[in-house]
């Protein structure tokens, strides 16, 4: 399966929002990354239920909702009412995280667990069977267009490899400084799944460098 691009809409113009999701309803890109923070889990705030209804209300692609909250168990449902697809929640914000993983599935959506720069990915291997996807967060959570961290690449690597015994299956996703530079070597790791934020919305030509992303030849590209 070709890899999935998601680009975030956190660094989309907030006053041009229809505008920017029809850019990727109209692109080669998979998914929408809809980033929530709740000014606790992380040192910023972004937004909530209505900005993740009016996205749903234009978006002709999944919604692939992050939650960078604490107790995110409590939210669920209302996410996946709203219009989440896919949900992540932080190893590091769940007490239970078995409990949350089940709710989210009980609610209709792909279940998901994102791991701060600091987090081992060992920790997930009990429970590794029953998630869709995990994401490596390759910044510290909290804001766009921040430096890739580079230990992101051995924690892939390394996820990778548990995942090939357990859940072979599992989409590996990477959030924080992913551009059409570190793409190759992120997919030579493992990784199948690409937030992409700043690397887009800067670009001149979104669509193409969605296109670039998409399309990269991984096998001419040097780590
Ligand atoms: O989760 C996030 C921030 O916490 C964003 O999705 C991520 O930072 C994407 O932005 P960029 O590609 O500009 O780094």
């Amino acid at each position: 399966m070709k890899h999935i691009i998601a680009p975030s809409i956190l660094s989309a113009d907030f006053a041009n929002l229809q505008r920017d999701i029809e850019m990727i309803n109209n692109s080669d890109a998979d998914w929408f990354h809809v980033d929530v923070m709740d000014g606790v889990f992380v040192p910023n705030i972004s937004f909530g239920f209505p900005v993740l209804k009016a996205v749903k209300k234009y978006a002709k692609k999944p919604l692939d909702v992050h939650l960078m909250i604490v107790n995110p168990e409590k939210y669920i449902q209302e996410f996946a009412n709203e219009g989440a697809d896919i949900i992540t929640v932080h190893y590091e914000a769940c007490l239970h995280l078995h409990r949350t993983i089940q709710m989210i599935k009980a609610a209709g959506c792909k279940a998901s667990v994102a791991l701060n720069p600091h987090t081992a990915v060992g920790l997930l291997k009990d429970i590794l069977a029953d998630l869709d996807m995990v994401l490596i967060m390759s910044v510290n959570p909290g804001f766009g267009g921040q430096q890739f961290i580079p230990q992101s690449l051995n924690k892939i690597a390394e996820l990778r490899k548990m995942a090939n015994e357990i859940n072979p299956n599992l989409i590996i996703e990477v959030d924080g400084g992913v551009s059409i530079s570190n793409t190759a070597s992120l997919i030579k790791a493992g990784a199948n799944a690409f937030v992409a934020g700043n690397a887009i919305f800067s670009a001149s030509n979104q669509t193409q460098m969605i296109a670039d992303m998409k399309n990269i030849d991984v096998s001419l590209q040097e780590i």
